[in-house]
Parts: structure tokens; sequence; C-alpha cells
């Protein structure tokens, strides 16, 4: 190799590496998954001239999928694509992989932390000879060294601010997680025409409840209420709790005909919930509430407090009629 050919390579690779680590840098800012994955899987193609990058991530339990989507939200689910998630990843050395089509030539690069290992990363080129047998990789090694260190760390983040914005004794979402959710589905409702469907329930004669069978047996109606829930909601639906037995739900894209079945599926899971006091005998339970379909509109602003208003004064006449029942506010 001529001497000019040589330093020509030594400044492409200095420059490659001042760029790497200004990209590594971007990396360790991000603290969620979101922006993570965002620069990852979009920003890393589009900086170093590569047509496209995966993620394939150890993800036994599945919970890093459930917390990755909920940051996600369905707008980005295009960056999903780019994501798999297994329950093991098989080990692999850095080094050119053969490419799914359309690419012409690929890199896998293992993602380890702490010898743990999390996951690949793979680089994909629809150039022949960007990514060969033998190559260095050593920068890129680097990279996806950063890259696992990241993803721990994100982890770590995302569930600091999901603690955050989660009611402990429920596992429901707290009032300011609520707040958050309701103005995401209003802005996501604004931009799309999206209807979305709120609930207001509280359960029947809950002081009673505590007096009779005991604190204990009423943080377990709670709990048990809240699972139950979140397994007639959907995935997407948020759960509330705004207050002691108050309960909010948030139903994106449910339409106003659908809205009086989903309620009532509601209120059946509830007369059915199966919680036993501490002489092992079942406690009748029931709800009342209220619920509202939601259209957002372009330059109008309705505050979740301004819903929960509606719904209160709803859910007040639900208890005067003799409660277990739901009302449909009319607008
Ligand atoms: N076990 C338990 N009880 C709670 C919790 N938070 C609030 N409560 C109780 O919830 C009860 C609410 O009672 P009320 O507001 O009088 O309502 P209610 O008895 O459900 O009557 P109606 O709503 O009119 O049907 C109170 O006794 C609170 O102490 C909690 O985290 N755990």
């Amino acid at each position: 190799m001529e001497l000019t050919e040589l330093l020509e390579n030594a400044r492409r690779n200095e420059a490659l590496l001042k760029r790497l680590q200004a990209f590594e840098l971007q990396l360790l800012s991000c603290q969620t998954w979101l922006d993570f994955l965002t620069l990852l899987l979009e920003g890393l193609p589009a900086q170093f001239d590569l047509d496209a990058a995966t993620l394939k991530v150890c993800d036994p339990d599945g919970e890093l999928k459930a917390t990755m989507l909920q940051s996600l939200d369905i707008e980005q689910g295009v960056l999903l694509n780019q994501l798999e998630f297994q329950s093991r990843v098989p080990v692999i050395e850095a080094g050119s992989v053969t490419p799914p089509p359309p690419w012409r030539s690929g890199l896998a690069l293992p993602l380890l932390r702490n010898d743990v290992y999390l996951g690949q990363l793979r680089l994909y080129s629809a150039s022949d000879d960007r990514f060969q047998p033998g190559m260095a990789t050593d920068f890129m090694q680097h990279l996806a060294a950063v890259t696992a260190a990241c993803l721990v760390m994100v982890k770590q983040s995302e569930e600091q601010a999901r603690l955050a914005l989660t009611d402990p004794l429920t596992g429901a979402e707290n009032r300011r997680g609520f707040e958050r959710a309701y103005q995401r589905e209003w802005s996501r409702g604004q931009r799309q025409y999206h209807v979305f469907a709120m609930v207001l329930l509280d359960i029947d004669h809950f002081k009673q409840v505590n007096d009779v069978h005991g604190h204990g047996t009423g943080d377990r109606v709670l709990k048990q209420l809240c699972k139950t829930l979140k397994r007639v909601m959907r995935p997407t639906d948020h759960l509330g709790r705004l207050g002691g037995e108050e309960f909010a739900l948030i139903l994106p894209g449910c339409q106003p005909d659908q809205l009086a079945r989903v309620v009532e599926r509601v209120q059946q899971a509830i007369r059915q919930l199966d919680v036993m006091n501490d002489q092992r005998q079942r406690v009748p339970l029931s709800a009342s509430g209220s619920y509202i379909s939601i259209t957002p509109r372009p330059h109008q602003q309705l505050q979740l407090s301004d819903v929960l208003d509606f719904l209160d004064r709803y859910l007040y006449q639900a208890k005067k009629q003799g409660r277990d029942r739901f009302l449909s506010v009319e607008q």
C-alpha cells in the first residue's frame, strides 16, 4: 500500500472514530426507550450511511417488550419492525452475517454488559462490500459495548419513571401517570381525529368492606379489582387510581357505539370478583360509575379535570339511583 493511501485510510478512520464518539455521546444521554430506540434504529443508519439497523433483545419474561411498547406508543410502531424479542438470543461473535433480503451485506454485534449477554445489534447495507468477512470491527464493537450499557441504563431510568407514575398498592397509574396518559391521548386524538372513551368508577360501600372485613381485605379488593380490570381491558388502555376506591379508564379508539358494551363487561367483571375475607368468605362487590366518549377537535382543549367533573356528576347520580350501575354522560 502506498504511503498516501495509508494516510488517507488513517484520516478516514479518524473521521469515523470522531463521528462514532459523537454518536455514542448522544446514545449515553438517552433516558427513555423512545429516544434510545429512535436514535439507534433510525439515527444510526442515517448518520453512518447504512440501510437498516435491527435490535434483538433477550427478554425471557416479556418485561422489556411491555415497557418498550408502552414508551414507543402506537405512532412509533414502525420501529417495532426493527425490534425482536427472544427468550434466548444465540450468543455470537462480532462479524459479518448473511443479511435478509433486500440487503446485500450485514454485520452482527453482540451486546454484552458485565459478561451478561443482552442481545445483538445488526447493521445492514444495500452494498455488497460494506461488511465483509474478516473485516476489522473494533470501532463497531466499542459502539456495541456503549449500546449495551445504555440498554441497561435506559431500562433502569424507565423503571424509575414508571414507579413515580404508579400506585404502589394496585399497580394502576397514579394521578400524575393518568394525567400524562390523558394528555397523550388528547394530543393524539387531535392529530389523528381519534376518538377515545373514559370511564370513572367507584366501588360501592367500600367503607363497609373495610369496617366489616378489615383493611387487609379492603386492600385485597383494590388489588384484585385492578388485576381484573387489566384483564378485561386492551393492553393500550389506561387504568388510573384517582383516589381511595375511585378509578378511571382511558380507552383509546373505543367507538361510541361499543362503549356501553365495554362498560357492561367491566361491570360484570367487578360483580364476579372473587375476593375472600380472612374467614375465607366471599366479599360481594359492585361498583357505580359513568362514561363518556370524547372526540378531540383541533384548537380545543378539554382538561382532564373538566372531564372528571362531568363524570363525577353522573357517578353521583348512579350512586343516588341505587348503585351497581353506570350512566352515560349526555353531551
Ligand atoms: N383498604 C383500603 N381502604 C381505602 C384505601 N383508600 C381509601 N380507602 C377507604 O375507602 C373508603 C371510602 O368510603 P366512602 O368514600 O365513604 O365511600 P363508600 O363506602 O364506598 O360508599 P359509596 O361510594 O357511597 O358507595 C373509606 O373507608 C377509606 O378509608 C386503601 O388504600 N385501602
